[in-house]
């Protein structure tokens, strides 16, 4: 097994926004040498450019040789430009990782010299506190020592599943990859329902908040089927009965609602192939 501190040479992080900056957090957490990591950002947020200092990450050196990886965390919308300035950066033993939206092996590769090792992967948020997923596919460039190595950087944001069928990347972004906003706002939705009924606002939020996350380490920690826990809470002929009804209409339910989102995610993702 490749851990960390076996990869030979510089991790590059290009783009050290709320995702890489979370990635970067979780590496430096995992004992990944500060020195062996270095930055290109112009501008990266405050929090992330005060742990860069504080660890003494390099931010944008002029030179260093070819990184072992090369992380891309930019937006899709400005990889263009980006990868035209890095990719020369890149030597041939280089191994590409992009967590960027979108932004195809296809288009990866052709940023690149000719045979470059390239993963595609889609993280989510929760990697900033180690419990995050992604969901990552290789080129036929990348070897197995590689894909170790971007396992390893991958998995220092919790999970990580590998994929062969590169569609399912767009499908898992839709999934995973933007899944938290879909829960944070049931959080807010649920605190703003709570607040129309009568609750104080404030309690509504702090019981909306409580309940997303109980509900979601119960469903972890107990192994217990999403579907079973949800008939658990549920009495026959009581409250939540009473909500179900509505939340499970076929028709005007979470269900059609949420693969309505779900697709519009998904076409979102191959939209910005370009
Ligand atoms: N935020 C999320 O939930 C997820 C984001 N992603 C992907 O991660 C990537 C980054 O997203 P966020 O971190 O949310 O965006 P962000 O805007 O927080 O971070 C982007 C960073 O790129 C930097 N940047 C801009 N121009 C640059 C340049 N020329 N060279 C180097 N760095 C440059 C910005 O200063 C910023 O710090 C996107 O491609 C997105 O699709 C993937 C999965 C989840
Ligand atoms: O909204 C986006 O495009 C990115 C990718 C997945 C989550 N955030």
């Amino acid at each position: 097994m490749v851990t960390l501190s076996d990869i030979p040479g510089r991790v590059l992080l290009v783009g050290a926004g709320k995702m890489g900056g979370a990635m970067l957090e979780g590496w430096i957490g995992l004992g990944l040498e500060p020195a062996r990591i270095a930055v290109i950002d112009p501008g990266p947020p405050s929090e992330v450019a005060a742990l860069l200092e504080a660890r003494g990450v390099a931010l944008n050196p002029l030179n260093g040789g070819p990184p072992a990886v090369m992380l891309l965390a930019v937006k899709p919308q400005v990889a263009p430009e980006v990868l035209a300035k890095v990719a020369p950066l890149a030597g041939p033993q280089t191994l590409i990782v992009s967590v960027m939206a979108g932004r195809t092996l296809g288009f990866l590769e052709a940023a690149f010299a000719p045979g470059t090792a390239v993963v595609r992967s889609i993280p989510n948020t929760p990697a900033a506190i180690g419990r995050g997923v992604t969901v990552a596919v290789p080129n036929a460039a990348v070897t197995p020592t590689q894909m170790s190595i971007a396992d390893a950087l991958l998995r220092a944001s919790g999970g990580v599943e590998w994929v062969e069928e590169e569609a399912l990347i767009d499908v898992a972004t839709a999934v995973s990859g933007s899944g938290p906003a879909y829960v944070f706002l049931l959080a807010e939705a649920l605190a703003a329902a709570g607040a129309q009924a009568g609750l104080p606002a404030d309690m509504a939020d702090r019981l909306a908040r409580a309940t997303v996350a109980g509900a979601g380490e119960l469903m972890i920690r107990s192994g217990i089927e999403p579907a079973q826990l949800r008939k658990n809470v549920t009495s026959p002929n009581g409250t939540t009965a009473a909500a179900l009804a509505v939340l499970m209409d076929e028709e005007r339910g979470f269900v059609p609602l949420l693969t309505e989102a779900v697709l519009a995610a998904a076409r979102r993702s191959r939209e910005l192939a370009g």
